[in-house]
């Protein structure tokens, strides 16, 4: 399966079309738009967040709650658009107007896109690289990820963002007791983390990064529970699953590392204290009796939970402004002030959540790939029976 997305965070509309899906996968606009609600919660967000409503319109590929196997189109409305149609208007404007709207963006701000993506495309007003750059465009990707959740979990297959650490805040509790427990808790936690305790401290780190002009960053993990075992393969490089998930989570704006099971601790423990031993039981087949691995053994997916975090850096708008060179004058300035989030942690757990299903849902799909989505689930049943029989 694959998808494109496109269009502007202040541009009328934002974009996707999926190819690849089976036929007979039920699918409804709530099942999408419940996704799109989540990615807005979540505690730090600046005031864009309460001018959007996102909601969903399919406009093609599904009949009657079902898909059809052909290409399924998604869009999502900006409602900021009405505020900038002359600004990000597509005909054309002359510069004295440009000016006297004031919106030309000169000054790049450290750590988004800007000055590498003016100097890229040749752009002398930054607009044109921060509207694309812009984490609006998350929005579709978690449209088309919500998509990939309806048809792992019609496969019994469960994916679950949440919160680990924000500012230096970690979350003591280091585990669940299921899914069901992780989805409720996190849901109603406004930072969507487990640890109620962390959970206000981190709040708190939150509110003095707003209020110092500042901005902070953390850890999100996502995990999922009822994956087949053996999907992705250790034959070539880019067929290793582990690896394609580690690239979607580096893909969100902002992501700068990812850790699967214990990660960057394996470094510092033996291998008697890594490696997962295996056991059998007639209930479960094969099973690891730990899961420092997080899921993956030869870039594979082993049939344990996947258990995968992502690094994000303190988001780079500060309304206290870091130092910067005006790419017209070239003399030193702050640089731009743009409405900002001050923290965006737990918007990017949901967003995490979406990109991972997504690649989970298309290595299923290309690896037991079936016109049929009924047949689909007859052979992902299949292939539990066959490996815990092995
Ligand atoms: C959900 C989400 C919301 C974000 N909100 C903002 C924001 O309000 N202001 C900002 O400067 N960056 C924000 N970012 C981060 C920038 O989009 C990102 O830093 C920028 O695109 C540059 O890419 P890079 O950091 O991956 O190099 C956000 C990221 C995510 C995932
Ligand atoms: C719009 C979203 O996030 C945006 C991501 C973002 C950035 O630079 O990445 C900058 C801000 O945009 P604006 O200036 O319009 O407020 C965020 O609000 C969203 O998540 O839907």
């Amino acid at each position: 399966m694959r998808y494109l997305t496109s269009g502007e965070s202040h541009g009328p509309q934002l974009t996707t079309i999926i190819e690849g899906l089976p036929a007979g996968l039920p699918l409804l606009e709530t099942d999408i738009n419940e996704s799109l609600a989540r990615r807005q919660k979540g505690y730090g967000r600046g005031r864009r967040m309460q001018i959007e409503k996102d909601t969903v319109q399919i406009t093609s590929g599904v009949r009657h709650g079902y898909t059809l196997g052909s290409p399924v189109g998604l869009v999502v409305e900006n409602d900021d658009w009405k505020h900038w149609t002359k600004i990000m208007g597509q005909a054309p404007i002359e510069p004295e107007e440009l000016e006297e709207v004031k919106r030309k963006i000169t000054r790049p701000r450290p750590g988004h896109a800007d000055l590498n993506g003016a100097v890229k495309y040749g752009h002398r007003d930054m607009r044109n690289v921060l509207e694309r750059s812009s984490a609006r465009e998350t929005t579709v990707r978690v449209a088309a990820g919500a998509v990939a959740k309806k048809l792992l979990s019609s496969l019994g297959i469960e994916v679950v963002g949440h919160v680990v650490e924000i500012g230096g805040i970690v979350s003591n509790v280091k585990s669940y007791s299921s899914m069901e427990e992780l989805k409720t808790i996190t849901e109603e936690s406004p930072v969507r983390c487990l640890d109620s305790v962390a959970a206000e401290e981190m709040m708190v780190a939150i509110d003095n990064a707003k209020k110092n002009g500042d901005s902070i960053g953390g850890v999100v993990e996502v995990v999922v529970e009822g994956m087949p075992s053996g999907v992705g393969s250790y034959v070539h490089y880019d067929r290793k699953l582990d690896a394609k998930l580690a690239y979607a989570m580096l893909s969100i704006n902002a992501f700068k590392g990812v850790e699967f099971g214990i990660g960057f601790e394996a470094a510092r423990k033996p291998g008697s204290q890594v490696h997962d031993e295996i056991a059998w039981s007639e209930e479960k087949g094969y099973y690891r009796k730990t899961n420092n691995l997080g899921g993956f053994e030869g870039g594979m997916t082993t049939g344990m939970p996947i258990v995968v975090k992502g690094v994000m850096k303190p988001i780079p708008t500060l309304y206290k402004p870091l130092e910067s060179v005006d790419i017209d004058t070239k003399e030193p300035f702050n640089a731009s002030i743009e409405r900002s989030d001050s923290c965006a942690v737990p918007a990017a757990a949901v967003v995490a959540e979406h990109v991972i299903a997504w690649e989970l849902a298309s290595a299923i799909v290309e690896q037991f790939y079936a016109d049929r989505f009924e047949t689909l689930k007859d052979i992902i049943a299949d292939q539990k029976r066959y490996a815990k029989e092995f």
